[in-house]
């Protein structure tokens, strides 16, 4: 008797806070029905931008899909990407992590995957001050130039012969990086060696953001993830363990060589050590004691390597593609390139300023093929309502900025490559017109803008103002995507250069 009393009063107690939790909360947002167990993971397609895209045509601009055990919410309109990282801010500004880049991130000890607080804090103030603001990229001009002057030299040797630009650019964006990170020494390769050591990180840099857009078990299931069930983690810490390898050479080097070097220019890796050595931060409030160890060291320089050469190097791919497929662009351009620096000169950065057609060029290539098309997805701290509907605490939240850049209803001909739409028009990348996010908005936002506006622009201007381009024999242009966290172009971009200068001394 007094068990079925107990057992009665438990179920009045659930079935009242279903109906007080019903009657409070806003529902869940629509989405295409789901398998028991599954929910819509048997479903989803593997270029899952353009997927979302369809589910958002029967669904709206807000829906949800139970991917296994984790539940998604898909956000593809302006108004509710600015609930999301605007009104919503600090709410979403946390990343639900999985397990593939925990295991290319030293767990999560990066800027891109830690958690909001002041951990990530510290890290993205001191990345961007030290590394990414517009003092220290305009100070180390001398790396970019050189290795744009390097990229020349390689293409004009090539001439008449096919280039794998994406390669090359890669390559280029690389070098730069990592002499900004630990000073040069690789630069001082050989061609061939150059080469193939571009043509391998960029395989591992590749594989490294593919697993992270896999569907992966461990993430639906996390019960079944110490298994790795598709042997994704596995996959992504060989990768993450070439990288350290290279981490731990320099690094030791560095130690060996003791100090500040007086001779040396002050890198980022001789901050980073200083700073690991001194720092303990205290933040605002007086409680936070934060840290800097090894491992956060080592994350960063991952964060910088990953998160800074392929997105750099896809966009000018895209770029170079959209153009040679669309002769009077390409014309614009080159005009453009012989009023402001004229055949007989070399290009400098100094000159992009006056270049307004180039810029509309890389905003127009970043409307048509954002390199991160879902962002990083973001995660909520807390329950939250977005467009009328609930967002449970730790939902992986997509932001469909592929499908926002291509929806009819804010661009005209949104399929169309037309930088003109971007001449004299507000857009720019700072993320506050919330229908042209190509690097998110808010706190999360890409920390690398500035140095991704210099490399992309200068790299394009210098390869269209020394080269002209076409492609191989019986070769036609294909501008195919392949979804990754990092969107690529489905077939290599290979050219023929031809040189365009009227000396032959502006190629030294
Ligand atoms: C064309 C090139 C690039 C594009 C389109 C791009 C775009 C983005 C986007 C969309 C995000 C995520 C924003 C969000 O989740 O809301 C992001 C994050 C990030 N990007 Fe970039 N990026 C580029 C180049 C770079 C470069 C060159 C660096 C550094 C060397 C960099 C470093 C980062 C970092 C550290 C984050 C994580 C920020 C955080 O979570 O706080 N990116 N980027």
């Amino acid at each position: 008797m007094w068990v079925a009393v107990f057992i009665l009063t438990l179920l009045t107690l659930w079935i009242t806070r279903l109906l007080i939790r019903t009657r409070t909360h806003p529902p869940l947002p629509p989405g295409p029905s789901g398998l028991p167990v599954f929910g819509n993971l048997l479903s989803l397609s593997p270029e899952l931008h353009s997927y979302f895209a369809t589910l958002a045509r029967t669904h709206g601009p807000i829906l949800s899909l139970r991917l296994g055990g984790k539940f998604a919410v898909v956000i593809s309109s302006p108004e509710l990407a600015k609930e999301v990282l605007r009104d919503h801010d600090v709410t979403f500004a946390n990343r639900d992590v999985p397990a593939a880049a925990r295991a290319a991130s030293y767990g999560g000890h990066d800027i891109a995957w830690n958690p909001y607080g002041p951990e990530w804090r510290l890290l993205r103030k001191v990345c961007v001050r030290e590394m990414l603001c517009a003092a220290t990229l305009d100070a180390v001009y001398g790396i970019r130039r050189r290795e744009l002057r390097r990229i020349i030299r390689y293409i004009r040797s090539r001439v008449g012969s096919a280039v794998n630009l994406g390669e090359q650019m890669f390559l280029t964006t690389m070098n730069v990086v990592t002499e900004m990170l630990w000073g040069s020494g690789a630069s001082a390769d050989g061609e061939e060696e150059r080469e193939s050591r571009g043509r391998e990180f960029r395989r591992v840099v590749a594989e490294i953001t593919g697993q992270f857009a896999k569907p992966n078990i461990s993430d639906f299931y996390p019960g079944l993830a110490r298994w790795d069930l598709q042997g994704i983690e596995k996959k992504v810490k060989g990768c993450a363990e070439r990288f350290d390898g290279i981490f731990e050479k320099v690094i030791e080097q560095r130690m060996k060589m003791g100090g500040i070097g007086e001779e040396r220019e002050k890198d980022f890796l001789e901050v980073l050590l200083k700073m690991k050595d001194e720092y303990e931060e205290v933040e605002d409030d007086g409680q936070n004691k934060v840290s800097f160890s090894m491992t956060h060291l080592k994350a960063l320089l991952m964060d910088m390597v990953v998160g800074g050469t392929d997105t750099t190097s896809n966009t000018l791919e895209f770029a170079m593609a959209e153009i040679l497929n669309k002769p009077e662009v390409l014309r614009n351009v080159q005009e453009e390139l012989d009023t402001v620096v004229g055949k007989e000169s070399i290009l400098e950065e100094h000159h992009i300023h006056k270049l307004p057609y180039l810029q509309s060029v890389m905003k127009e290539t970043l409307r048509l093929h954002p390199v991160l098309p879902l962002l990083v997805p973001h995660c909520p701290s807390e329950f939250c309502v977005i467009g009328g509907y609930t967002i449970p605490k730790g939902t992986r939240v997509f932001i469909n900025v592929w499908a926002i850049h291509r929806d009819p209803s804010i661009w005209a001909n949104p399929l169309e490559f037309d930088p003109e739409r971007f001449l004299n028009c507000k857009f720019d990348f700072s993320g506050n017109d919330f229908s042209y996010l190509p690097f998110g908005s808010g706190r999360r936002s890409c920390a690398g803008i500035a140095m991704a506006e210099r490399m992309v622009l200068f790299s394009l201007a210098s390869i269209l103002h020394s080269f002209d381009w076409k492609l191989p024999e019986g070769e036609k242009l294909d501008l195919e995507e392949k979804f990754g966290i990092v969107l690529s172009k489905r077939v290599p971009l290979t050219l023929i250069p031809k040189p365009r200068l009227s000396n032959p001394s502006l190629y030294e």
